[in-house]
């Protein structure tokens, strides 16, 4: 779907204006980042990039936006004939799909005339916040899981079907085994996996019987839901039953799925019943509510889930609805230079950095521990060997390091308007995503107050930003 017309009133108004002044070519840099990691979460994991390059690449207003434009305000002709022939002509800098990434730091650059620039601040936003948010919920829930397989189940709930279909994507990315979406599945090649319904225990007379028709039907992928009545009870003899006549023709119940009740308690007496009855390897999915807390705690109570499916807490980022994501103007091209630009705030957390940026990580060489990232000018030479760090907000807290390998985070995807290089597959993203929150610490990592990670300024770009601090206060 084009989705030019997915922008703010505000933007238009803006490109108008600038339009009548003439300063529509007026080359601009912003920078996209987030101020606060959502679900208090000490990072959050970068997705939605390939939706928004697909945008940017594909702007283009038809005739019925512009006669929308007219019924609005009387622009002038001159200026909707220029929206008419818009493309996208700037250049993109963005952090890899998967990346882990921190408060404060640029994710994507976009230099461009100020007219695209603004243009595609919104849907750019929306695209990467929600995939931002969600790829960092599941990356939560999949932590919290440890080794067990996360399945998403969340369709039903989320807030409509195209925050279900980019959900399931993103959560993808943050590391979920399989999703219950089948248009997610087919369009991004995510694994789809599912069990039955209560419906389909209801419509039987008994429930072994719809165990059997449903095993009738997949005999090699079978799993019971088998709390419609009563679990241990009935449900998981049933299951019970069907997994033995399985087992006699060399085949096997692949799992049980329990959606309501104690979860550790009925968990830890399903397994012993399916044990006992010499179904080892029959599985145990739990669904119901579930979120990364609930299944820390499941766990800790020791309950026996193999696979843990997460639908509406996953899928609409229960606690945590929103990633604040900004677009800010750092640079304005001025006689063919760039001026840093700044956006003061009562809260110093709030003010920008201003500059043409790049954004590098330092790994340690030994260890590969990631270290601290860093933001400098995009022209700065950094040392090979080593350099010390300090805190934008205390700059007397300082820290030296040496032996390091260095990572360039913000790198070209968008040039004059085309796509650098072919668009990132979605498993490569997820195998990112993978491999990068290996870097980090359990205590980086934890789901609870964790531990700060050092996102820090050259001496030249914090000199740079005091300096028009100062200034500003003339
Ligand atoms: N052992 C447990 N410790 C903590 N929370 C649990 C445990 N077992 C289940 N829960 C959670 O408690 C909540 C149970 O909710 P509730 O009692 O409303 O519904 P339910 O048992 O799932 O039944 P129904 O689906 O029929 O409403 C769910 O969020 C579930 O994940
Ligand atoms: O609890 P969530 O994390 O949101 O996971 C998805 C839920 O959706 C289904 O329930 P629903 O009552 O909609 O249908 P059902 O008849 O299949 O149980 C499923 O059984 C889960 O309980
Ligand atoms: O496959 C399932 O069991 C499933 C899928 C979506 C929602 N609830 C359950």
């Amino acid at each position: 779907m084009n989705q030019t017309m997915s922008t703010d009133l505000y933007q238009i108004n803006m490109m108008y204006a600038y339009y009548k002044r003439g300063m529509a070519n007026t080359r601009v840099v912003f920078d996209m980042f987030f101020r606060k990691p959502p679900c208090g979460n000490g990072y959050a994991l970068f997705a939605g990039l390939e939706q928004a390059l697909h945008f940017i690449e594909n702007i283009k207003f038809t005739e019925e936006d512009l006669d929308y434009f007219r019924s609005l305000y009387p622009y002038e002709e001159a200026f909707l004939e220029r929206l008419a022939n818009m493309t996208f002509t700037g250049n993109v800098a963005a952090v890899r799909e998967g990346t882990v990434v921190f408060a404060d730091e640029p994710l994507v650059r976009v230099e461009a005339p100020v007219m695209e620039a603004q243009l595609i601040e919104t849907a750019l936003l929306a695209m990467i916040n929600h995939q931002t948010l969600i790829a960092t919920k599941a990356a939560r829930i999949v932590r919290a899981a440890g080794d067990d397989p996360v399945l998403e189940f969340g369709l039903r709930r989320a807030q409509g079907t195209e925050a279900a279909y980019y959900g399931a994507r993103a959560a993808y990315i943050g590391g979920i085994a399989a999703t219950s979406n089948v248009m997610a599945g087919r369009d991004f090649g995510i694994p789809v996996k599912g069990t039955h319904a209560h419906s389909f225990v209801q419509l039987f007379e008994d429930e072994k019987e719809a165990f059997i028709t449903y095993n009738a039907a997949f005999p090699d992928e079978t799993t019971l839901l088998v709390d419609t009545y009563d679990v241990l009870g009935v449900g998981v003899p049933h299951a019970i039953e069907v997994g033995l006549e399985l087992k006699k023709q060399g085949k096997k119940l692949v799992g049980i799925r329990i959606d309501s009740g104690d979860l550790a308690y009925l968990s830890k007496e399903a397994r012993k019943q399916l044990d006992a009855a010499g179904l080892t390897d029959v599985a145990i999915v739990a669904s119901s509510d579930l979120d990364e807390m609930l299944i820390r705690d499941l766990k800790t109570q020791g309950a026996r889930v193999d696979v843990w499916a997460v639908g509406t807490n996953l899928i609409v980022s229960n606690g945590c609805p929103a990633l604040g994501g900004v677009y800010k103007l750092a640079a304005v091209q001025e006689n063919g230079e760039w001026t840093p630009r700044l956006k003061i705030s009562e809260n110093p957390a709030k003010i920008t950095t201003p500059g043409y940026k790049r954004l590098v990580r330092f790994y340690d060489e030994q260890s590969g521990q990631a270290l601290g990232d860093l933001v400098t000018f995009a022209e700065e030479e950094i040392p090979g060997d080593t350099i010390t760090l300090f805190d934008p907000l205390f700059p007397h807290k300082r820290k030296t390091i040496r032996g390091y390998r260095m990572e360039e985070l913000l790198v070209p995807v968008i040039e004059n308007g085309r796509r650098i290089g072919n668009p990132v597959s979605l498993e490569d993203s997820r195998a990112h995503a993978c491999e990068q929150l290996s870097h980090f610490s359990d205590e980086v990592k934890r789901l609870i107050n964790p531990h700060g990670y050092h996102v820090d300024l050259s001496q030249k770009l914090w000199d740079s930003k005091q300096e028009l601090l100062h200034r500003s206060r003339l």
